[in-house]
Protein backbone atom coordinates (compact mmCIF):
# COMPACT_ATOMS: atom_id res chain seq x y z
CA UNK A 1 0.00 0.00 0.00
CA UNK A 2 1.27 3.07 -0.65
CA UNK A 3 2.04 5.46 2.31
CA UNK A 4 2.07 9.13 1.03
CA UNK A 5 3.60 12.05 2.65
CA UNK A 6 1.68 13.50 5.99
CA UNK A 7 -0.09 16.60 5.31
CA UNK A 8 2.27 19.93 6.50
CA UNK A 9 1.65 20.45 9.88
CA UNK A 10 -1.06 22.95 9.77
CA UNK A 11 -1.46 26.12 12.26
CA UNK A 12 -3.63 26.34 15.31
CA UNK A 13 -4.63 29.48 17.51
CA UNK A 14 -5.64 28.39 20.39
CA UNK A 15 -8.41 30.08 20.87
CA UNK A 16 -10.02 28.08 18.02
CA UNK A 17 -8.81 24.57 18.64
CA UNK A 18 -10.97 23.18 16.07
CA UNK A 19 -9.83 25.37 12.99
CA UNK A 20 -6.66 23.88 11.52
CA UNK A 21 -5.04 26.67 8.90
CA UNK A 22 -2.67 25.83 6.13
CA UNK A 23 -2.58 29.42 5.46
CA UNK A 24 -0.24 29.41 3.09
CA UNK A 25 -2.27 27.46 0.40
CA UNK A 26 -5.94 28.61 1.79
CA UNK A 27 -7.05 25.24 3.42
CA UNK A 28 -8.63 25.29 6.42
CA UNK A 29 -10.16 22.18 8.09
CA UNK A 30 -12.14 22.69 10.53
CA UNK A 31 -13.29 19.70 12.71
CA UNK A 32 -16.64 19.04 14.12
CA UNK A 33 -18.02 21.24 12.18
CA UNK A 34 -21.56 19.29 12.47
CA UNK A 35 -23.13 16.81 15.75
CA UNK A 36 -23.48 13.37 15.62
CA UNK A 37 -27.21 14.12 15.58
CA UNK A 38 -26.72 16.08 12.23
CA UNK A 39 -24.63 13.62 10.72
CA UNK A 40 -27.02 10.84 11.63
CA UNK A 41 -29.77 13.21 10.15
CA UNK A 42 -28.04 13.56 6.93
CA UNK A 43 -27.56 10.13 6.22
CA UNK A 44 -31.25 9.23 6.49
CA UNK A 45 -32.38 11.67 4.73
CA UNK A 46 -29.43 10.91 1.65
CA UNK A 47 -31.13 7.37 1.91
CA UNK A 48 -34.61 8.38 2.03
CA UNK A 49 -34.19 10.19 -1.37
CA UNK A 50 -32.59 7.18 -3.40
CA UNK A 51 -33.50 4.01 -0.93
CA UNK A 52 -31.52 1.49 -3.58
CA UNK A 53 -28.85 4.15 -3.88
CA UNK A 54 -26.18 2.34 -1.60
CA UNK A 55 -26.76 -1.03 -2.58
CA UNK A 56 -26.12 -0.17 -6.24
CA UNK A 57 -23.67 2.05 -5.08
CA UNK A 58 -22.14 -1.05 -3.27
CA UNK A 59 -22.36 -3.78 -5.78
CA UNK A 60 -20.62 -0.95 -8.43
CA UNK A 61 -18.30 -0.12 -6.35
CA UNK A 62 -18.74 3.44 -7.01
CA UNK A 63 -19.66 6.73 -5.61
CA UNK A 64 -23.16 7.93 -6.04
CA UNK A 65 -24.47 12.36 -5.94
CA UNK A 66 -27.39 13.98 -5.13
CA UNK A 67 -27.59 17.14 -6.98
CA UNK A 68 -28.93 20.77 -5.35
CA UNK A 69 -29.82 24.07 -5.87
CA UNK A 70 -28.57 26.08 -8.53
CA UNK A 71 -28.15 23.66 -11.99
CA UNK A 72 -26.07 25.34 -14.79
CA UNK A 73 -27.51 26.33 -17.92
CA UNK A 74 -25.16 26.01 -20.50
CA UNK A 75 -26.79 28.87 -22.93
CA UNK A 76 -26.09 31.74 -20.74
CA UNK A 77 -22.61 29.88 -18.95
CA UNK A 78 -24.17 30.74 -15.66
CA UNK A 79 -26.55 29.81 -12.84
CA UNK A 80 -29.81 28.86 -14.24
CA UNK A 81 -32.27 30.49 -12.72
CA UNK A 82 -34.95 28.03 -13.88
CA UNK A 83 -33.04 25.06 -12.92
CA UNK A 84 -33.18 24.71 -9.13
CA UNK A 85 -33.41 21.85 -6.91
CA UNK A 86 -34.68 23.02 -3.23
CA UNK A 87 -31.82 22.67 -1.03
CA UNK A 88 -33.30 20.36 1.62
CA UNK A 89 -32.74 21.82 5.51
CA UNK A 90 -30.19 19.59 6.67
CA UNK A 91 -28.29 21.89 4.53
CA UNK A 92 -30.01 25.21 4.76
CA UNK A 93 -29.33 24.59 8.35
CA UNK A 94 -25.64 25.00 8.56
CA UNK A 95 -24.67 27.62 5.96
CA UNK A 96 -25.00 30.55 8.58
CA UNK A 97 -22.22 28.25 10.14
CA UNK A 98 -19.56 28.55 7.38
CA UNK A 99 -16.65 30.31 8.13
CA UNK A 100 -17.00 32.87 5.07
CA UNK A 101 -20.40 34.82 5.30
CA UNK A 102 -19.97 37.13 2.54
CA UNK A 103 -20.88 34.76 -0.09
CA UNK A 104 -22.26 31.63 0.42
CA UNK A 105 -22.66 28.35 -1.68
CA UNK A 106 -25.78 27.77 -3.87
CA UNK A 107 -24.56 24.32 -5.54
CA UNK A 108 -24.69 21.33 -3.66
CA UNK A 109 -23.38 18.01 -4.43
CA UNK A 110 -23.91 15.24 -1.83
CA UNK A 111 -22.17 12.40 -2.47
CA UNK A 112 -21.97 8.29 -1.16
CA UNK A 113 -18.46 6.64 -1.19
CA UNK A 114 -19.37 3.21 -0.94
CA UNK A 115 -16.50 1.47 1.14
CA UNK A 116 -13.10 1.29 -1.44
CA UNK A 117 -14.01 4.18 -4.20
CA UNK A 118 -12.38 7.32 -4.37
CA UNK A 119 -12.18 9.88 -6.97
CA UNK A 120 -9.87 11.13 -9.70
CA UNK A 121 -7.73 14.02 -9.24
CA UNK A 122 -9.01 16.90 -10.31
CA UNK A 123 -9.14 21.11 -9.76
CA UNK A 124 -12.75 21.83 -9.38
CA UNK A 125 -13.64 24.21 -12.50
CA UNK A 126 -11.94 28.00 -12.20
CA UNK A 127 -14.46 30.06 -13.95
CA UNK A 128 -18.19 29.20 -13.37
CA UNK A 129 -17.78 28.69 -9.39
CA UNK A 130 -16.58 31.56 -6.89
CA UNK A 131 -12.77 31.09 -5.02
CA UNK A 132 -14.65 29.06 -2.00
CA UNK A 133 -14.85 25.62 -2.77
CA UNK A 134 -16.03 23.37 0.47
CA UNK A 135 -16.42 19.72 1.52
CA UNK A 136 -18.02 18.47 4.31
CA UNK A 137 -17.26 14.84 5.69
CA UNK A 138 -19.52 12.07 6.97
CA UNK A 139 -20.22 9.17 7.94
CA UNK A 140 -16.09 8.10 8.16
CA UNK A 141 -12.73 9.28 7.90
CA UNK A 142 -10.99 9.24 4.63
CA UNK A 143 -7.63 10.63 3.34
CA UNK A 144 -7.95 13.28 0.58
CA UNK A 145 -4.60 13.24 -1.49
CA UNK A 146 -3.46 17.21 -2.34
CA UNK A 147 -0.85 17.39 -4.89
CA UNK A 148 0.40 20.95 -6.83
CA UNK A 149 -0.69 20.56 -10.55
CA UNK A 150 2.38 20.40 -12.73
CA UNK A 151 2.69 19.85 -16.68
CA UNK A 152 1.20 16.59 -16.69
CA UNK A 153 -2.14 17.50 -15.70
CA UNK A 154 -2.01 20.56 -17.91
CA UNK A 155 -1.30 18.08 -20.59
CA UNK A 156 -3.70 15.74 -19.80
CA UNK A 157 -6.80 18.95 -19.31
CA UNK A 158 -5.98 19.61 -22.87
CA UNK A 159 -6.82 16.54 -23.90
CA UNK A 160 -10.20 14.69 -25.24
CA UNK A 161 -12.13 14.03 -21.66
CA UNK A 162 -12.14 10.81 -20.76
CA UNK A 163 -15.51 10.06 -19.13
CA UNK A 164 -16.62 11.50 -15.73
CA UNK A 165 -18.45 9.19 -13.35
CA UNK A 166 -21.82 10.39 -11.22
CA UNK A 167 -20.27 14.37 -13.21
CA UNK A 168 -20.06 15.45 -9.22
CA UNK A 169 -16.89 17.54 -10.04
CA UNK A 170 -19.40 20.07 -11.89
CA UNK A 171 -21.74 20.55 -14.61
CA UNK A 172 -20.60 18.87 -18.10
CA UNK A 173 -21.84 18.98 -21.70
CA UNK A 174 -21.05 17.13 -24.54
CA UNK A 175 -18.94 19.22 -26.50
CA UNK A 176 -16.98 21.56 -23.26
CA UNK A 177 -16.77 20.46 -20.01
CA UNK A 178 -16.12 23.25 -18.15
CA UNK A 179 -16.14 21.62 -14.59
CA UNK A 180 -13.51 19.14 -13.29
CA UNK A 181 -10.73 18.78 -14.60
CA UNK A 182 -9.93 15.04 -14.14
CA UNK A 183 -6.34 13.54 -14.66
CA UNK A 184 -6.69 10.27 -14.08
CA UNK A 185 -9.70 8.25 -15.00
CA UNK A 186 -11.73 6.23 -12.15
CA UNK A 187 -12.32 2.84 -11.12
CA UNK A 188 -13.58 0.61 -14.33
CA UNK A 189 -17.24 -0.77 -14.40
CA UNK A 190 -16.75 -3.53 -11.79
CA UNK A 191 -14.95 -0.94 -9.67
CA UNK A 192 -11.58 -2.21 -10.20
CA UNK A 193 -8.48 0.27 -10.66
CA UNK A 194 -7.13 -0.88 -13.75
CA UNK A 195 -3.46 -1.45 -14.74
CA UNK A 196 -3.44 2.18 -16.50
CA UNK A 197 -5.36 3.79 -14.36
CA UNK A 198 -3.02 2.54 -10.85
CA UNK A 199 0.01 3.94 -13.22
CA UNK A 200 -1.65 7.36 -13.44
CA UNK A 201 -1.98 6.89 -9.44
CA UNK A 202 1.38 6.01 -8.57
CA UNK A 203 3.00 8.62 -11.01
CA UNK A 204 1.04 11.78 -9.72
CA UNK A 205 2.06 10.53 -6.38
CA UNK A 206 5.75 10.71 -7.56
CA UNK A 207 5.05 14.18 -8.75
CA UNK A 208 7.39 17.26 -7.69
CA UNK A 209 6.39 18.66 -5.19
CA UNK A 210 4.84 15.16 -3.70
CA UNK A 211 1.71 14.77 -2.95
CA UNK A 212 0.54 14.20 0.63
CA UNK A 213 -2.88 12.95 2.18
CA UNK A 214 -4.79 14.93 5.13
CA UNK A 215 -7.18 13.04 7.01
CA UNK A 216 -10.94 14.37 6.61
CA UNK A 217 -12.38 13.25 9.65
CA UNK A 218 -16.16 12.89 10.28
CA UNK A 219 -18.40 15.88 10.60
CA UNK A 220 -15.28 17.94 9.45
CA UNK A 221 -15.63 20.98 7.35
CA UNK A 222 -12.58 21.51 4.30
CA UNK A 223 -12.38 25.04 2.93
CA UNK A 224 -10.06 25.41 0.32
CA UNK A 225 -9.26 28.89 -1.39
CA UNK A 226 -6.21 30.39 -2.95
CA UNK A 227 -3.62 27.77 -4.44
CA UNK A 228 -5.27 24.65 -2.94
CA UNK A 229 -8.40 25.44 -4.74
CA UNK A 230 -6.51 27.17 -8.30
CA UNK A 231 -3.09 25.32 -8.30
CA UNK A 232 -3.57 22.12 -5.98
CA UNK A 233 -5.64 18.41 -7.56
CA UNK A 234 -7.33 17.04 -4.73
CA UNK A 235 -8.10 13.30 -5.28
CA UNK A 236 -9.49 10.39 -2.78
CA UNK A 237 -7.35 7.04 -3.78
CA UNK A 238 -9.06 4.51 -3.87
CA UNK A 239 -8.40 1.69 -1.33
CA UNK A 240 -9.64 -0.93 0.67
CA UNK A 241 -7.37 0.28 3.73
CA UNK A 242 -6.20 3.49 4.86
CA UNK A 243 -3.39 4.18 7.52
CA UNK A 244 -5.36 6.82 9.87
CA UNK A 245 -3.28 8.50 13.30
CA UNK A 246 -0.70 5.32 12.56
CA UNK A 247 -3.47 2.38 12.24
CA UNK A 248 -4.31 0.39 9.15
CA UNK A 249 -8.27 1.14 9.20
CA UNK A 250 -10.77 -0.49 7.11
CA UNK A 251 -12.14 1.73 4.82
CA UNK A 252 -15.66 2.57 5.29
CA UNK A 253 -19.01 4.30 3.62
CA UNK A 254 -18.28 7.95 3.08
CA UNK A 255 -20.35 10.46 2.66
CA UNK A 256 -19.75 14.45 1.54
CA UNK A 257 -21.58 17.46 1.15
CA UNK A 258 -19.54 19.55 -1.87
CA UNK A 259 -20.62 23.05 -2.15
CA UNK A 260 -19.74 25.42 -4.40
CA UNK A 261 -21.09 29.32 -5.54
CA UNK A 262 -21.65 29.51 -9.31
CA UNK A 263 -20.29 33.01 -11.14
CA UNK A 264 -22.72 34.89 -12.74
CA UNK A 265 -22.56 37.84 -15.17
CA UNK A 266 -19.20 39.59 -15.01
CA UNK A 267 -18.11 37.24 -12.56
CA UNK A 268 -17.57 34.39 -14.59
CA UNK A 269 -13.79 34.17 -15.66
CA UNK A 270 -10.32 33.36 -13.58
CA UNK A 271 -6.85 35.53 -14.09
CA UNK A 272 -5.54 32.81 -11.39
CA UNK A 273 -1.95 32.01 -10.74
CA UNK A 274 -2.75 28.76 -12.55
CA UNK A 275 -3.30 28.94 -16.30
CA UNK A 276 -1.90 25.52 -16.80
CA UNK A 277 -5.04 24.11 -14.86
CA UNK A 278 -7.34 26.67 -15.44
CA UNK A 279 -10.19 26.28 -17.65
CA UNK A 280 -11.01 30.09 -17.93
CA UNK A 281 -7.43 30.05 -20.26
CA UNK A 282 -7.85 27.00 -21.79
CA UNK A 283 -10.99 28.57 -23.19
CA UNK A 284 -8.83 31.60 -24.58
CA UNK A 285 -6.67 29.34 -26.31
CA UNK A 286 -9.12 27.35 -28.22
CA UNK A 287 -10.66 30.90 -29.18
CA UNK A 288 -7.29 32.01 -30.51
CA UNK A 289 -7.50 28.50 -32.44
CA UNK A 290 -3.73 27.48 -30.69
CA UNK A 291 -3.09 23.97 -31.59
CA UNK A 292 -5.25 20.43 -30.98
CA UNK A 293 -6.90 22.27 -27.35
CA UNK A 294 -10.35 21.41 -25.91
CA UNK A 295 -10.81 20.41 -22.87
CA UNK A 296 -13.06 17.39 -22.19
CA UNK A 297 -14.72 17.26 -26.39
O1 LIG B 1 -15.87 14.01 -1.54
C1 LIG B 1 -15.19 15.02 -1.39
O2 LIG B 1 -14.85 15.40 -0.28
C2 LIG B 1 -14.73 15.82 -2.56
C3 LIG B 1 -15.55 15.71 -3.79
C4 LIG B 1 -14.98 16.56 -4.90
O3 LIG B 1 -13.82 16.81 -4.98
C5 LIG B 1 -15.88 17.12 -5.91
O4 LIG B 1 -17.09 16.81 -5.88
O5 LIG B 1 -15.41 17.91 -6.74
FE1 LIG C 1 -13.47 18.48 -6.30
Amino acid sequence: MAVLNQAPVPTVDPSQPNTLRWDDIGLVLILDFITEAEEAAMIEAFHAQDPLGEEKARAAKRRISQHYGYHFDYTTFGASETHFTPVPSYIASFLPRLPIQSYLPDQFTVQYYPPGSGIPPHVDTHSMFGEALYSLSFGSAVPMQFRMSGPTDARKMRMPKRSLQSGDAGPSTPSFKPSSVETAPSQGPDGRVGKEEKKEWEEGEKQTPPAWELVLPARSLLLMTGPSRFGYTHAIRPRKTDIIDGKTVQRQGRYSITMRTVRRGSEIGCDCAYPGVCDARIREEMARGEGDVGPNR
